[in-house]
């Protein structure tokens, strides 16, 4: 169920943090179709936050500002709180509240967090005490990107984002530009010109490599506008795309270097400016337990 309701609940919010893939390669595909990637995750202070007020009566209702555009029955919250309260046969139930601050199918993970910090804060509120690895399986079966969220540790991820080694990689300060189009990730992934068979990256040359996107070449060429926002960043700092797009990122490593080419944004171009953080913001909320 959606309400569009404002009233949000007294309690903290908990933060649910967007990612860039500060490398993105295809290495394969799978006989299911999904594709094999090697890809370096590194979480951003740009946050989705959520506020959750438990029920003993087993109904999940979401609040929310994204009510018009994702329905309900494909919400991701919601599919994450059934399936806990189904995994763990919980017999109460949560109201939440989330306010949507991140771009949405964008490259940035925001679905995917949001459902990994329904995870762990109503496994944390509802005391149902699965272990991240269990949260982390259960959150793999709504999206390749819902592990790393759990785990809440930058990582070169292998497989289709779900074997994780902890990498620490330098927290730069990063200009994000937000292209005023959707990019379909399946679309994508279904098309004949994607490269697809990348050799393999040993993770001990992973911090000395040059960082690329094996999806960035086919998005720009299908869509302009991620082609406009790369030619005008990389004038100003190493640039690429974040996942299948259509976000792209410049890496500074002063904040006020991203600050003054923010500043020159063009007015038909949305950015804005985070820094890197390889501690996620929700795994530091919860610390604070
Ligand atoms: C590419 C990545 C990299 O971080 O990010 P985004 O750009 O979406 O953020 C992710 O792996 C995205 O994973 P996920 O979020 O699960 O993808 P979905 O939108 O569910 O995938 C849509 C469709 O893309 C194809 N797909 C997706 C992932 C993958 N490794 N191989 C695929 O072939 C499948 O056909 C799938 O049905
Ligand atoms: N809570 C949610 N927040 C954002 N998108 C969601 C959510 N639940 C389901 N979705 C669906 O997931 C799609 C991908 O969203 P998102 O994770 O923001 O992008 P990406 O996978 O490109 O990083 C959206 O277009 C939307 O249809």
């Amino acid at each position: 169920m959606t309400s569009t309701s404002s009233h949000k609940s007294a309690s903290i919010s908990w933060p649910a943090p967007a990612k860039l893939n500060l490398f993105l390669h295809v290495t394969g595909q799978r006989a299911d179709g999904y594709h094999e990637l090697q890809t370096l995750f590194q979480f951003i202070d740009h946050c989705d936050y959520l506020d959750f007020h438990i029920t003993d009566t087993p109904d999940l209702v979401l609040h929310s500002n994204i009510s018009d555009s994702v329905a309900d029955s494909d919400n991701l919250i919601l599919k994450a709180a059934k399936s806990l309260q189904r995994y763990a046969q919980y017999e109460g139930g949560a109201h939440i509240w989330l306010d949507k601050l991140l771009p949405m199918g964008g490259g940035l993970g925001g679905g995917s967090s949001d459902a990994a910090t329904t995870l762990v804060a109503l496994n944390a509120l509802w005391k149902t005490n699965l272990s991240p690895s269990k949260l982390a399986e259960i959150g793999l079966t709504l999206g390749a990107d819902v592990p790393v969220f759990i785990n809440g540790l930058s990582a070169f991820a292998e497989g289709v984002g779900e074997k994780l080694i902890t990498v620490e990689p330098t927290e730069s300060w990063y200009l994000v530009i937000v292209p005023d189009v959707h990019v379909s990730t399946k679309d994508i992934f279904q098309d004949p010109d994607l490269p697809r068979n990348t050799p393999k990256v040993d993770i001990n040359t992973l911090m000395t490599r040059k960082w690329t996107n094996d999806c960035q070449k086919l998005v720009t060429t299908r869509h302009p506008q991620v082609a406009n926002a790369l030619s005008w960043l990389v004038e100003y700092a190493p640039s690429r795309m974040t996942g299948t797009g259509a976000c792209v990122f410049g890496e500074f490593t002063h904040s006020q270097q991203a600050l003054d080419a923010l500043a020159e944004l063009p007015a038909d171009m949305r950015g804005f400016v985070a820094k890197g953080m390889n501690k996620s913001p929700l795994q530091i909320r919860l610390e604070q337990l």
